[in-house]
């Protein structure tokens, strides 16, 4: 029974480069972004993966950040199930806005508490509780059934929508996700017990 759930978050985007809130927006990878895209489908390689499922969101950066690592992997033909559940938490009223010049306007504190509190979502967005709204169910319903079934599955999808489920399979608290960020491009594996409790988790860095 292998019950591996891998999470990756998309490789540097154009508007992470550019320092821009994202959100639902559909930007490109950058050159970076396909690079640690590629180097994190070695890493899985290399771990002795391969999987039975792949699960990503609408949008074009982890659709390609998947795909990139699919191909290290030999796995190009892999089935994928893609779902606007595993978006980017939607930045709202911010998306496409400089983050510095956001802080600038608005003040260090205040753009921190709309980039990394659990409740407080920025203006006409989703706050990280919003995120979890959709993507536990997801998870619950579509995501963890495969992996209990003894599948080995991975998901390529967001900063802050896989910080919301790593909130939910850590048992971390609202105060105690604030701080946990997520590189891109990096895997994280969990391996879980039959009950769904999580066995043991690896962060596959460079
Ligand atoms: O802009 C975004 O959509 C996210 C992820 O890049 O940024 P943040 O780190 O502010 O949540």
């Amino acid at each position: 029974m292998s019950r591996t759930l891998v999470l990756v978050r998309h490789g540097q985007s154009d508007w992470n480069l550019k320092n821009l809130f994202t959100g639902w927006r559909d930007p490109d990878l950058t050159e970076k972004g396909v690079e640690e895209a590629k180097a994190a489908g070695q890493r899985l390689k290399a771990a002795g993966l391969h999987f039975d499922l792949a699960f990503t969101s609408v949008l074009s950066r982890a659709q390609r950040t998947l795909s990139l690592m699919l191909t290290e992997l030999g796995q190009e033909g892999l089935e994928t199930i893609r779902d606007a559940a595993l978006n980017e938490r939607d930045y709202g009223d911010l998306s496409g806005l400089n983050k510095d010049d956001a802080r600038a306007k608005w003040g260090e504190e205040q753009v921190h508490i709309w980039r990394r509190s659990y409740d407080v979502p920025p203006p006409g967005g989703e706050s990280l509780k919003d995120t979890g709204a959709r993507v536990w169910p997801y998870y619950i319903h579509k995501i963890q059934p495969k992996v209990l079934a003894g599948g080995t599955v991975i998901v390529a999808a967001h900063g802050n929508s896989l910080r919301a489920l790593i909130m939910a399979l850590d048992g971390l608290t609202g105060e105690e996700i604030v701080v946990q960020e997520l590189a891109t491009g990096v895997p994280v594996v969990y391996r879980l017990n039959a009950d769904s409790t999580v066995a043991s988790k690896d962060v596959l860095s460079a």
